[in-house]
């Protein structure tokens, strides 16, 4: 099938064109919402609209650091009120997939972590136990003469590691991390691909560039389950019940965001151009991403050009 080229939403017959062809919008959030603590323009106003017309607003983000619960905060901080059950965080794709694919056992078998706080709760609320991760004794310079996660020997109970962005990336936790990936029982799970991540004023590096280090290290690849993984979208679109043609795709990155909505036969895709893609590459063919079908500036631009 080939691909209608991409529609700039940069006036009222476009903007109005956009919104009329969809009930739910799946919203990617860095780069797409705001970038790290910096809301991005009228996205509240974007929100609100959407709601008035009776539209339904779910938010699919690849950054594992924060659980659903931690990021209904993020949002409130905003003033933007939205539930829990309408997130769907990397962190809890991941903890789902070692619930219901690996079938982990909860309370026998342990999670070693390399990444932040959202995997060890989303795990949690699971019912399973997770070592590594945010421990403070990770922060401390590595020697193995010393490190308690060698001295004490690696703990037996562990089957799985879940690898994702981690702000406090260091060599003791790459070092830790690399022993239980050592051994071939052990699963090896990536949040997400995303190989950068925006922030105002900067690209720095994404959860993929720390998961491929310990990929070279151990010679073993993960199983990611961020977008593109079509898994994701199999628990929304089972959760929220939703009508495939009747829902668009909104992100910032054509290989995760436009991809997962292609793959997953949604009804559109809108690419914005705040966070890692440009116009170029929106508009470009390439046989790495498909493209989207609609793009724009910035997401505000749909109410914007609307008022
Ligand atoms: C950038 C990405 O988050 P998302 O754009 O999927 O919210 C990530 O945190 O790696
Ligand atoms: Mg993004």
């Amino acid at each position: 099938m080939t691909e209608s080229y991409p529609v700039k939403i940069s006036n009222k017959s476009t903007a109005q064109e956009f919104l009329d062809s969809f009930d739910n919008f799946l919203f990617d959030c860095d780069g797409v919402l705001w970038l790290g603590k910096h809301l991005l323009p009228y996205v509240k106003e974007t929100l609100s609209l959407l709601e008035k017309l009776g539209k339904q607003a779910i938010f699919v983000t690849n950054n594992s650091t924060k659980s659903r619960a931690a990021y209904c905060k993020k949002f409130a901080s905003f003033g933007i009120d939205v539930t829990q059950d309408q997130i769907f965080s990397s962190s809890y794709s991941s903890a789902v997939y070692v619930r219901d694919f690996l079938k982990l056992k909860p309370g026998v078998d342990k999670v070693w972590i390399c990444g932040e706080a959202g995997i060890a709760e989303e795990l949690a609320l699971m019912g399973y136990d997770s070592i590594g991760g945010t421990d403070p004794r990770l922060d401390e310079p590595f020697d193995a003469e010393r490190s308690p996660f060698l001295i004490n020997g690696l703990d037996p109970a562990v089957r799985c590691v879940v690898a994702g962005l981690d702000s406090k990336i260091n060599y003791h936790r790459l070092a830790i991390t690399l022993q239980y990936l050592q051994k071939p029982e052990v699963h090896f799970v990536g949040t997400n691909v995303d190989s950068t991540y925006p922030q105002k004023g900067y690209i720095f590096p994404g959860a993929g560039s720390v998961i491929n280090s310990l990929a070279c290290a151990s010679g073993r690849e993960p199983i990611y389950c961020g977008k593109p993984n079509q898994n994701m979208l199999n628990t929304i679109v089972s959760s929220k019940n939703l009508q495939l043609s009747k829902s668009c795709m909104v992100g910032d990155r054509l290989n995760t965001d436009i991809r997962f909505g292609v793959e997953g036969g949604l009804g559109g895709t809108l690419l914005v151009l705040t966070g890692i893609e440009t116009e170029d590459r929106a508009l470009e063919e390439n046989a790495e991403h498909p493209r989207p079908k609609y793009y724009a500036e910035k997401l505000g631009d749909v109410y914007e050009n609307l008022q």
